[in-house]
């Protein structure tokens, strides 16, 4: 993916932090984010900030979109709900690597509690810059939809 795209991106209050940091450290580097909040601390509930990244990810084809909440879960249900989403829990780089080589993940969501700052930052560069393998992945992510069922 190149840095043009709008890179979406919400949060619930335990996330805030870590989003806030990500925007900064990618923004310094060139690329652009639709920021969906939360815009503080203070306590709201995860979907309310996690459809709309779903949403923005859902109307925009070839776009790739970040969530955060406190163990990464609440916000990565909600958004994987969303007919062509596919969400991926991570909580090291080659997760966040494997998410988009094998499983064409069009969110990354991360465990705000969890990880470092620095280890989310590492983890969203490697997500944004790893294409698809396509191949024998292809067969499998086109399952996912229970399109056979
Ligand atoms: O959705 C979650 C759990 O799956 C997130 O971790 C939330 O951030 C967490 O539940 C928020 O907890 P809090 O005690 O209300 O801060």
């Amino acid at each position: 993916m190149t840095n043009s795209k709008i890179i979406p991106i919400g949060a619930d209050h335990a996330g805030f932090q870590l989003k806030e940091a990500i925007i900064k450290h990618f923004t310094e580097r060139g690329y652009k984010f639709k920021d969906y909040g939360a815009y503080s601390e203070e306590s709201i509930d995860y979907p309310d900030y996690g459809h709309p990244v779903a949403n923005h990810v859902q109307e925009n084809e070839g776009t790739l979109g970040i969530v955060i909440c406190g163990s990464g879960n609440g916000i990565n249900m909600t958004v994987n709900k969303h007919q062509g989403i596919r969400s991926a829990l991570t909580w090291t780089e080659e997760l966040a690597e494997l998410a988009r080589q094998h499983n064409d993940a069009n969110i990354i969501a991360l465990p705000a509690r969890f990880i470092s700052v620095e280890n989310g930052i590492k983890m969203v560069e490697k997500f944004l810059t790893t294409d698809f393998e396509g191949g024998r992945h292809q067969k499998r992510v086109n399952k996912i939809a229970c399109g056979g069922f």
